[in-house]
């Protein structure tokens, strides 16, 4: 059974009683012209991030982009070839300086969870606290295990719990030093759906409530969107984009950033007059001077679609395939003179029919359009 922390944890976090250690204090982290590699090409190539106290940052983008690498830079279990670490104003890791991790105060958190399965749940949290007494390690860790709501669980081994709740344990086990800085690498993609889902939320009310400074690895946008005040997109060892959720949907800076957050029909055209012409018409194209090669993502949903043929001013397309998604169908359309399939979402679930004619049509404005890279003007 895996209990709800909310349930019979505290609202507050204070963690300072008279002989313990002090509160955490929020502390920022500093990162400039981060390099390093394994041999081969960086695959930390030249970073540069600032992450102010208390904020939840989460570095996102593909398998081998270089997200766990970075984290290991920073929590001193890699050690970078240029560049700087400072955590606090302090550097960590610099040229002629490095300061091993146990020195760091950062909390580490990791997907395997990476319990000592021998130890009972009470002494794997009080593992990192081997500098205080004996009676002073088994009340922070109680007080630790009590704020993921796990104290009844505390002479349990760990396989006697499930996913969830052991992810909890490592939670209390990373936050009872109180660190400063947590560092999180895909910490919730070992649970299934309906747990990660509430333990995220209350993992993340519990950091928010520490105040700690928190850096979150993840390769999913939605995990993105829910736990980060802000989103660092990173590709191939270098930073995409760096700013707030809203800005990653609404204003993308390229294509790749925006397949992260969008379901695209992606199209190439050439800008004239400061119109674009697409497959599905001519798309606006302010800004961009005549002759400019563009690449246009038209999103799924942006597509409206009427089930009278020659309706309005729309073009013409026939219904190849419908895709039940749940919420919405996935529409598969045939444009006139465009050999690929126009895909378009709606939530009109379960109206339109394989084999449709339809009319489409898409805003003008519905677009999100780049500059082609390395495309010279015609
Ligand atoms: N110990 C290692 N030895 C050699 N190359 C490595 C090592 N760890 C990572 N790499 C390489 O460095 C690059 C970045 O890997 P990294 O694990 O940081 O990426 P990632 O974005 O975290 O990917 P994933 O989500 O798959 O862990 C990849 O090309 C990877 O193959």
């Amino acid at each position: 059974m895996d209990k709800a922390i909310a349930s019979n944890a505290r609202l507050d976090f204070d963690w300072g009683e008279p002989g313990t250690q002090p509160a955490s204090v929020a502390t920022g982290v500093t990162i400039e012209g981060l390099h390093h590699s394994y041999g081969g090409d960086d695959a930390v190539g030249g970073i540069s991030l600032s992450v102010e106290p208390g904020e939840i940052v989460c570095l996102l983008g593909h398998s081998g982009c270089g997200k766990t690498t970075l984290l290991r830079l920073l929590a001193g279990i890699e050690q970078p070839y240029a560049g700087t670490i400072r955590i606090d104003e302090r550097v960590v890791a610099g040229p002629g300086t490095f300061v091993v991790p146990e020195k760091r105060e950062v909390g580490l958190m990791f997907q395997d969870f990476a319990l000592f399965p021998h130890l009972t749940v009470l002494e794997n949290v009080t593992f990192g606290l081997n500098t205080l007494k004996k009676e002073d390690r088994r009340r922070e860790a109680m007080r630790a295990l009590g704020r993921v709501g796990l104290e009844h669980t505390a002479e349990d081994h760990p396989h006697m719990l499930s996913g969830g709740m052991q992810q909890r344990v490592a939670l209390a086990r990373a936050i009872v030093p109180r660190p400063r800085v947590m560092l999180m690498d895909e910490p919730f993609s070992g649970l299934d759906r309906r747990t990660r889902d509430r333990v995220r939320d209350e993992t993340l009310t519990i950091l928010r409530e520490m105040r700690a400074t928190t850096i979150v690895v993840t390769h999913d946008p939605d995990e993105a969107l829910r736990i980060a005040d802000r989103i660092v997109l990173m590709r191939k060892g270098k930073i995409v984009q760096d700013g707030h959720a809203r800005a990653f949907y609404e204003k993308p800076a390229d294509l790749f950033a925006a397949r992260f957050f969008h379901e695209l029909n992606e199209f190439e055209g050439v800008a004239q007059g400061e119109l674009v012409a697409t497959p599905l018409g001519m798309i606006a194209a302010p800004g961009h001077a005549d002759g400019t090669h563009l690449l246009i993502g038209v999103r799924q949903s942006a597509i409206a679609i009427d089930q009278d043929e020659g309706a309005g001013n729309g073009l013409p397309a026939r219904v190849r395939a419908v895709q039940f998604l749940g919420e919405a169908d996935l529409l598969h359309l045939a444009v006139p003179g465009y050999e690929r399939p126009v895909f378009a979402r709606t939530t009109r679930t379960d109206q339109f029919k394989r084999g449709q004619s339809v009319t489409i049509a898409i805003h003008r404005d519905a677009a999100l359009i780049f500059q082609k890279p390395d495309a010279q003007p015609t």
